[in-house]
């Protein structure tokens, strides 16, 4: 009985099957599941950051508008104030309180404005709302002096950040050109705007930035009015000039609003930016939102996100170790199973090999025989070749017992079974031992005549022997005699036939004085044995 291999573990299939399941299996799957996580934390991704372009565009445009409405309300007060200092020069004798007053209700209307005052075209100061007179410095040397001087038309003038010389405070101030009846220059109304007041105001209401996001004032010149970063007004970096490739290009461009993403050269941090013009005013603003806030709530459902992934590749490795191992058992198994079958089969062998074989001289039995016999019987016929057949027997071979013990006498056994085994062709002739001292030989092939030299001469090598036998009649040493008989088979004879003749001639030679060999003579039965030929 052969093992059927289990499907699937045949030699070829078994290298590939091992292959794919210990490694291309479970590397595909874990690669698969990765790249799936990875796209999806990257879509992930695009959404935060584009959540943030949308904040940060939010509150960029509504700071922009409340920038831009508040320099309105700052611009309609100085034209207001600019109207009264008209009035006040056409007068010859002006109330200073009475100025101050009108001023400082003027200037209430603004939260963060701390000061308001008129300067002549020499830059003196000549009406103000805070303070006395000797305070008033000459505000000739500042640059929206000279900007309002030379430029009729120059409207509301911004000036760069700047500690306040009577406020000791960091202030903007705001200025319009004060015009004479004939339309020169006649000075400038200024308001100065307390940075840090403005920046509350709009930090209180309007400015909800958090964390590391940034809010930056430009002017045209790219100065920095304010920069609030870090919950603060930056004051390190107000009043010089902030700018970076992306906002030169959009500056260049005279861009309205724009948004990129990038890394801050001030404090290396990457944000997310808002770029707007301020409606009416030279002024743009940026509002940066921190990549890395943005992205907080993201970098929680990355680990959570790739927390599960990595549960997931274990699983995948468990089960590819699992069925691995599962694998290995049943090759193993199946490996048992064939020791088991080689041994079973060497087991068989050895079984069937000891059911022909005779226990005590190693030659074939007589089951063996009955095996051999017909099959040699039905070669001849076939071949019309002659078979010869003899029965041969050890001679007084119960006195050899008798006299040199049953063990002498199985030793005798083996060594005449050995001597007669060696003296025929391999190959072609057979022999059997046919039942205690008998054993009966097969000569293929061979005549009367031939039959009758192969057995003298076995009868020879055996009394060569010289085991001695002091029983024996016919001579002091071991001898055995020999009965055949040889014919070309028909189909109307049999094998046992045969073998009853030589049989009957064995019993002549025992007869006839023992240690003899004898073909049977002149013995003709019926039609069927006409063809038989007997030895001399
Ligand atoms: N030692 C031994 N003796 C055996 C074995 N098989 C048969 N014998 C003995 O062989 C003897 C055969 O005796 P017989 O049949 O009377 O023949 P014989 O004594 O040889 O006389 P002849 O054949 O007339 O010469 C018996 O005593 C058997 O016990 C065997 O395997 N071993």
């Amino acid at each position: 009985m052969t093992i059927k291999k289990p499907s699937g573990l045949s030699t070829i299939s078994d290298s590939i099957f091992s292959f794919c399941v210990r490694i291309a299996v479970p590397l595909v799957l874990i690669a698969i599941v990765i790249a799936f996580q990875y796209k999806e934390l990257q879509v992930d991704r695009a959404q935060h950051i584009e959540h943030a372009h949308l904040n940060a565009h939010d509150l960029g445009s509504t700071l922009a508008t409340s920038i831009a409405g508040s320099f309105e309300n700052i611009d309609l007060t100085l034209q207001a104030a600019s109207d009264h200092i008209q009035l006040w020069r056409s007068v010859k004798e002006v109330d200073a309180n009475a100025v101050k007053l009108a001023l400082l209700k003027l200037q209430s209307r603004i939260p963060s404005m701390i000061l308001l005052r008129a300067a002549d075209a020499n830059g003196h100061v000549v009406f103000y709302s805070r303070g006395d007179k000797s305070a008033m410095f000459n505000v000739s040397d500042r640059d929206y002096f000279q900007q309002l001087k030379n430029n009729v038309n120059a409207g509301m003038v911004i000036s760069q950040p700047h500690m306040g010389r009577i406020s000791n405070k960091w202030v903007l101030v705001c200025a319009r050109r004060l015009n004479l009846p004939n339309g020169d220059f006649g000075g400038v109304v200024l308001a100065s705007v307390e940075l840090e007041g403005y920046i509350n105001q709009l930090s209180g209401g309007i400015i909800k930035l958090s964390g590391d996001d940034v809010f930056l004032l430009r002017d045209e010149q790219s100065n920095a009015l304010i920069r609030y970063a870090h919950g603060k007004q930056d004051m390190q970096i107000e009043g010089t000039k902030v700018s970076s490739t992306n906002l030169s290009e959009l500056d260049r461009v005279g861009a309205t609003t724009g948004s990129y993403v990038s890394k801050s050269a001030i404090d290396q941090i990457e944000r997310v930016y808002y770029y707007q013009r301020i409606e009416g005013r030279p002024l743009n603003l940026v509002v940066g939102i921190s990549v890395k806030d943005a992205l907080a709530e993201w970098h929680v459902e990355v680990k959570k996100a790739w927390t599960e992934t990595g549960m997931l590749i274990l699983v995948i490795l468990l089960a590819t170790g699992l069925i691995y191992l599962a694998r290995i058992r049943q090759q193993k198994a199946f490996s048992d199973l064939q020791s088991i079958q080689v041994v079973l089969e060497k087991t068989n062998q050895k079984l069937a090999k000891l059911s022909t074989t005779d226990g005590l001289t190693g030659l074939a039995n007589r089951r063996k025989f009955d095996e051999i016999g017909p099959h040699e019987w039905q070669r001849a016929l076939r071949k019309r070749e002659s078979l010869a057949v003899a029965m041969v027997d050890v001679d007084f071979f119960k006195i050899y017992n008798d006299e040199y013990g049953h063990q002498a006498g199985d030793q005798c056994l083996i060594a005449i079974a050995k001597t007669l085994a060696a003296g025929l062709r391999d190959g072609s002739d057979f022999i059997a031992r046919y039942g205690g001292e008998e054993f009966i030989i097969l000569l293929p092939g061979q005549d009367a005549q031939g039959a009758f030299d192969v057995l003298e001469r076995l009868r020879c090598d055996i009394e060569a022997l010289a085991l001695p036998h002091a029983g024996s009649d016919c001579a002091s040493v071991i001898t055995l005699s020999a009965g055949y008989a040889a014919m070309v088979p028909e189909a109307r004879s049999t094998l046992a036939e045969l073998i009853e003749k030589a049989d009957q001639n064995l019993y002549s030679a025992k007869r006839n004085g023992k240690n003899r060999v004898l073909g049977a003579s002149g013995w003709v039965s019926n039609a069927s044995d006409a063809n038989l030929i007997f030895g001399a």
